[in-house]
């Protein structure tokens, strides 16, 4: 495969609703979209999901767009590609940086699908034809507002209910959740609000047979979250702390988690998406893919690799609408009753429609063959 340029369509995308968790609330989404073009001007689409500021991990977009213009970019275009899964190697020189890595490797991973004339699921190796899907809630001003949105959720279906908490609103709002909606599948994202002196609160959240709690300690964590999984019941699922390969064997040879949540772009693509998910298989961690606020490329991408047979719990891949206006995609994703259909249209499956993202288009920046990666000071 031979990739011409490669552009980055820089988006910022007003959030239908302010979503909140134990780091903050944010009312807007800065999103790069990566269209990596061939000699043919066939084009493949990537989304990098670097948060704003470097509050999720250290990752953010201003720096991210450095990384991709600067290293990542170039070096897709000025390497003769034949399979996606070599794009990986060619960034492992640099370290980390993976959602910049993730954003350009996914564009090469579509492009390389559509090339092939499959589906980007069929090129990643996944057999599913629908999956399932739950929905991540932030955290609302008050426990009763909450429960207002579950309630709308609920009735839509999603295969299960995810609820941020963080110190003074957890055990309590946890109770009521259980108490209006009895035994709903039900899970809590903390964002690693909690450290090792909150086991009390977390031992009394084993009360109400959460299907997980996600990432209750620090981001990066493996040791304390070993010793946290041993003194409750409730399944740890980690988020943050799981940022490589590496990570994820660390943590399964600890028994840090019993669940792990993958998110292409924090592990640095698909080609380590899918080492995750077979080293995961073979453990018998069940996996599920985690949202990062994406727009309609992010959730595409993101379906395809919840295909994979060892995604066996319902993701954060909720309907485009669930956070946008309009998306960026024809058509948009839509879950019906927690289902969501994978096209079986080439490569991710749907038209990056421009026409709509000119509304959100902030910025183009072309990289092509000139853009050497010239200015490493190393040989
Ligand atoms: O994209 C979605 O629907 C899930 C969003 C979500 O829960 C998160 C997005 C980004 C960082 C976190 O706040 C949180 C998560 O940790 O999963
Ligand atoms: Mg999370």
């Amino acid at each position: 495969m031979k990739i011409k340029e490669i552009k980055l369509h820089q988006l910022l995308m007003g959030l239908k609703h302010p979503f909140t968790t134990s780091f903050g609330t944010q009312q807007e989404r800065f999103i790069t979209i990566v269209e990596a073009i061939d000699d043919e001007g066939r084009s493949g689409f990537g989304e990098c999901v670097s948060g704003e500021d470097p509050l999720y991990s250290e990752e953010f977009m201003d720096a991210s767009l450095i990384a991709m213009k600067k290293y990542f970019a170039p070096l897709v275009i000025q390497n003769e590609i034949a399979h996606p899964d070599e794009v990986w190697e060619l960034f492992k020189p640099f370290k980390r940086n993976n959602m910049a890595k993730s954003a350009i490797e996914g564009a090469v991973w579509d492009l390389y699908a559509k090339q092939e004339g499959i589906t980007l699921s069929e090129a990643i190796g996944g057999k599913k034809k629908e999956v399932e899907v739950g929905i991540s809630l932030g955290l609302e001003d008050t426990d009763e507002g909450l429960l207002e949105k579950i309630q709308e959720k609920v009735e839509e279906g999603y295969k299960r209910i995810k609820v941020k908490i963080k110190p003074g609103r957890d055990v309590e709002m946890i109770r009521k959740i259980r108490e209006q909606f009895g035994d709903i599948p039900l899970m809590v994202d903390a964002n690693s609000a909690y450290t090792l002196n909150d086991m009390d609160t977390l031992k009394a959240l084993d009360a109400f047979d959460l299907m997980m709690i996600e990432q209750p300690l620090a981001a990066g964590d493996l040791i304390d979250h070993a010793k946290l999984q041993k003194e409750i019941s409730t399944p740890v699922c980690l988020d943050e702390s799981i940022d490589s390969y590496e990570a994820a064997a660390g943590a399964i040879e600890l028994g840090s988690c019993r669940i792990i949540n993958v998110k292409v772009g924090r592990v640095g693509g698909i080609t380590q998406s899918k080492k995750i998910h077979d080293l995961a298989l073979e453990h018998d961690i069940p996996l599920w893919c985690g949202g990062m606020l994406e727009a309609g490329v992010g959730r595409l991408h993101n379906i395809a690799i919840t295909t994979l047979a060892n995604f066996t719990l319902p993701g954060d891949t909720a309907s485009s609408s669930r956070y946008w206006h309009e998306d960026i995609i024809t058509p948009e994703v839509s879950a019906k009753d927690g289902i969501v259909s994978v096209s079986q249209e080439p490569g991710i499956g749907a038209v990056v429609d421009f026409g709509k993202m000119e509304q959100y288009l902030q910025k183009t920046e072309v990289v092509t063959t000139e853009d050497a990666v010239d200015m490493i000071f190393y040989d």
